[in-house]
């Protein structure tokens, strides 16, 4: 057996991680916080350095590479966002660094910008790594790659991850001409390139994990009552967590290292930094703060059996340019996409239980418009950016409320309007609720009788 034909698939909905990784101990961060907006900042280089305080009114302050700035231009971005003014200027002089924003701000072009910038394309090496948990994700930060290296025609980017021939793969990374300077890969596939000794991961420079703490991090075994649960829960987490360190061991211990994710618990935090070496660590340090303000959030109590009328209903009577429907598992997914198209509503579902191929085209046809409604189970609950998503509906609400944070954060993207509302059908929903409103202080009440007005969330 190929190691690939023994890896789990990690988009799946109950992919999640585990122990601590014997990567190398972090050196500490330097004292000292610094309030920029949302955002907490420290572990600096250098407090009173020069980049300290610069408050940028544009891109072309951070001077970056005229090639980048044109793609900048280009994709209709006029101000960095606060979380790009804190971390670009940082990030593109080689430092490490720990990043949490919340939802839609643009982490990814923090990335996707710096590393840009510092690259030196060298035919047949590897230069960027970027890790996530899903997919449609590696897929969506490749085609960022793309976007903003239009102008930068030597470099070449590659996404590699499971459910598709390794041979293709292989093939690439075989040939100078076509092998990338930059690789967005989910962990399976690419540890399986690398143990195969498909791929050198020896010239990397810059190592990047995007939604870091669901690569990283651990649930302790007595958290998970019911022993076939936590027998896969930890399985998923330790395939995946283990992954991410033998790649991270394949690298040379001179890196850039980056790691981003909207939530960053306090927890998880020194886990990341074990990995990182005097890194700049930006916080979202008040939860209150991570709440979207463009987002209006509601609830609904109702039964199990009440779920498919209340569901139609809304659809009917709600606008929306598109919208997402979170469900708990792959045949959820399946069902409700049955029944909703049964009733005539143009909907798809995303979920683990499809072909590769199927998942992507499918992630195109709604990123494209060509769908209106998507159901999905979590393997879209992170880190996915569509536009034009501006309704999110949990039918199924999420064990927890991080969980939810990222699934409601898909509407309301970059600030822009938009709408949530959660079916609550039993106890333990209404204890995530609670959690959800006592974190996040979010006011979340129940969903008025006689509707919302779309001019309100409507953008
Ligand atoms: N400065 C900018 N100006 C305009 N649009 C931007 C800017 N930066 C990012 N965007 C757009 O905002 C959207 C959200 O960005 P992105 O997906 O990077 O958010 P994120 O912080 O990674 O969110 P999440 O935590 O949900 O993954 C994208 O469509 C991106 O193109």
């Amino acid at each position: 057996m190929s190691h690939e034909e023994d890896l789990i698939d990690y988009s799946d909905e109950e992919l999640q991680t585990t122990t601590a990784p014997a990567a190398p101990a972090a050196a500490p961060a330097n004292g000292g916080a610094e309030k920029q907006g949302d955002l907490t900042v420290s572990g600096r280089p250098d407090k009173k350095g020069s980049y300290v305080g610069i408050h940028s009114t544009g891109f072309r302050d951070f001077l970056l590479k005229g090639e980048l700035l044109r793609a900048i231009t280009d994709c209709g971005f006029e101000h960095p966002s606060e979380v790009q003014q804190t971390c670009i200027p940082t990030a593109m002089l080689n430092v490490d660094v720990l990043c949490q924003a919340k939802s839609g701000l643009g982490k990814t072009a923090v990335f996707v910008l710096t590393t840009l910038h510092q690259l030196e394309p060298v035919a047949g090496e590897c230069s960027i790594l970027v890790m996530c948990h899903t997919r449609e994700l590696a897929y969506q930060i490749k085609n960022e790659y793309a976007r903003f290296s239009k102008y930068l025609p030597d470099v070449k980017t590659a996404v590699f991850y499971g459910g598709t021939p390794i041979q293709k793969d292989i093939d690439l990374l075989a040939n100078k001409d076509t092998h990338p300077n930059i690789i967005v890969a989910t962990p399976g596939r690419l540890n399986a390139l690398v143990r195969d000794k498909k791929l050198s991961l020896r010239n990397v420079k810059s190592f990047v994990l995007d939604e870091c703490d669901k690569m990283l991090d651990q649930i302790g075994e007595s958290e998970i009552s019911d022993p076939v649960k936590r027998r896969i829960v930890n399985e998923g987490f330790a395939d995946m967590r283990r992954d991410v360190q033998e790649i991270f061991r394949a690298t040379p211990s001179e890196k850039q290292v980056m790691m981003f994710s909207a939530t960053l618990s306090n927890e998880v935090r020194p886990i990341c930094k074990k990995f990182m070496r005097n890194p700049l660590e930006v916080y979202v340090d008040d939860d209150t703060k991570l709440t979207l303000h463009g987002l209006q959030q509601y609830y609904v109590k109702l039964s199990e059996q009440e779920k498919n009328r209340k569901l139609n209903e809304l659809l009917d009577n709600l606008e929306f340019n598109q919208v997402i429907i979170f469900v708990k598992s792959t045949l959820r997914a399946n069902e409700l996409d049955k029944l909703l198209r049964e009733c005539n509503f143009p909907s798809i579902a995303v979920h683990s239980g499809v072909s590769q191929e199927e998942r992507i085209k499918r992630y195109k046809e709604f990123k494209e418009f060509n769908k209106r409604i998507c159901v999905a189970t979590d393997v879209f609950g992170r880190g996915i950016d569509i536009e034009r998503i501006n309704l999110a509906i949990n039918y199924d609400l999420p064990a927890d409320a991080d969980s939810y944070l990222h699934r409601v954060g898909r509407a309301g993207r970059f600030g822009t309007k938009g709408l949530s509302i959660s079916f609550v059908s039993n106890e333990d929903d209404e204890k995530v609720l609670k959690d959800i409103e006592k974190r996040f202080e979010v006011a979340l009440p129940e969903y008025p009788e006689g509707g919302v007005d779309s001019t309100t969330y409507m953008a």
